[in-house]
């Protein structure tokens, strides 16, 4: 095997240099200089067309780049202004199941630490597992159960670059408490109380969505939504410091009993998320809103 081949293969996360190298192309291409970073799950990319005075970079024509194969994820970095405030938004993301492994699927927030970045909003799309979660709900994240680290693996595996962030990063408060104060203000203020819970997501593997004995046992362990992502960005964003806010649109109803035919599918989950977008977005908008204040007065 050959050094790159070493250096720049599955096994091994980008060195800091190849990752500056993405960083210094995106920043060559735009005046803006974003403190905020948006990931947007399953379809809820929209917030991004939102964006004033922006700049568009298909995921294929920045230098080291994954790119996206799934429905619902448009593949491509938009950077510009939302009421004023300089964001980049991820519009579609990586997950494991295309074939990424964690570190890559979550190589783009070390991208966005690089140019900038200090506040992360990490959106997707989840099955309520808690009982009392409707289709349409928005869960706040509180917390997190990385099944995969379980397992073994992490998008922090291999050697630490200590210009990213310690070897060994805490976890406990992954989920800025003060940003969750502050959106559960907002929250109010729209009247979408009734709408919004607070509640701990899972990562799995996916594709497969789950079977009627494993979402039973995640409830069990105190899972409130599952999904197919989020965990490695959160987790690489907090290695690197950044402060980190997330929800997850709840798309479906987990099927936690056998009598019935019904079956989660990927159609339902974007369907969903298209009837929700403007709700989510407007709600993205003034979280964004009040996260620059709070990054200016820091
Ligand atoms: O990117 P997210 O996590 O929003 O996408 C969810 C998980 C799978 O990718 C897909 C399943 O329908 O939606
Ligand atoms: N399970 C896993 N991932 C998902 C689901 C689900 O029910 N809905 C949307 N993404």
């Amino acid at each position: 095997m050959c050094l790159e081949e070493t250096v720049m293969g599955d096994d091994t996360p980008y060195p800091f240099e190849v990752i500056k190298e993405s960083a210094d192309y995106l920043l060559s291409g735009t005046q803006h200089r974003p403190k905020i970073g948006v990931i947007c799950g399953s379809g809820l990319g929209g917030l991004a067309d939102q964006l004033d005075e922006r700049d568009v970079f298909p995921y294929e024509s920045i230098p080291n780049f994954p790119v996206s194969t799934v429905a619902g994820h448009a593949g491509r970095m938009v950077i510009g202004l939302l009421s004023g405030v300089p964001v980049m938004c991820m519009q579609g993301r990586f997950h494991a199941y295309e074939g990424y492994p964690l570190w890559k699927c979550a190589m783009p927030v070390r991208v966005m630490k690089l140019m900038g970045v200090s506040h992360i909003i990490v959106t997707n799309a989840a099955g309520g597992l808690n009982p009392e979660y409707k289709i349409g709900d928005i869960m706040i994240i509180k917390d997190h159960i990385n099944m995969q680290g379980f397992a073994g693996d992490s998008p922090l595996r291999g050697r630490n670059d200590e210009r990213f962030g310690p070897r060994f990063p805490a976890m406990n408060n992954a989920y800025d408490k003060n940003l969750i104060a502050m959106a559960k203000k907002i929250v109010a203020d729209m009247n979408l109380t009734n709408v919004v819970q607070e509640g701990v997501y899972v990562m799995l593997g996916g594709p497969t969505y789950e079977t009627v004995a494993e979402l039973n046992m995640l409830r069990i362990i105190g899972v409130d939504a599952v999904g197919m992502s989020t965990v490695p960005e959160v987790v690489v964003a907090r290695h690197c410091g950044m402060k980190v806010f997330a929800f997850s649109l709840i798309t479906n109803q987990c099927i936690t009993q056998y009598d019935t035919d019904a079956q989660a599918n990927h159609e339902e989950v974007i369907e969903v998320a298209n009837i929700r977008k403007k709700d989510l977005q407007n709600l993205a908008r003034r979280i964004i809103v009040n996260m620059s204040e709070e990054y200016q007065e820091s």
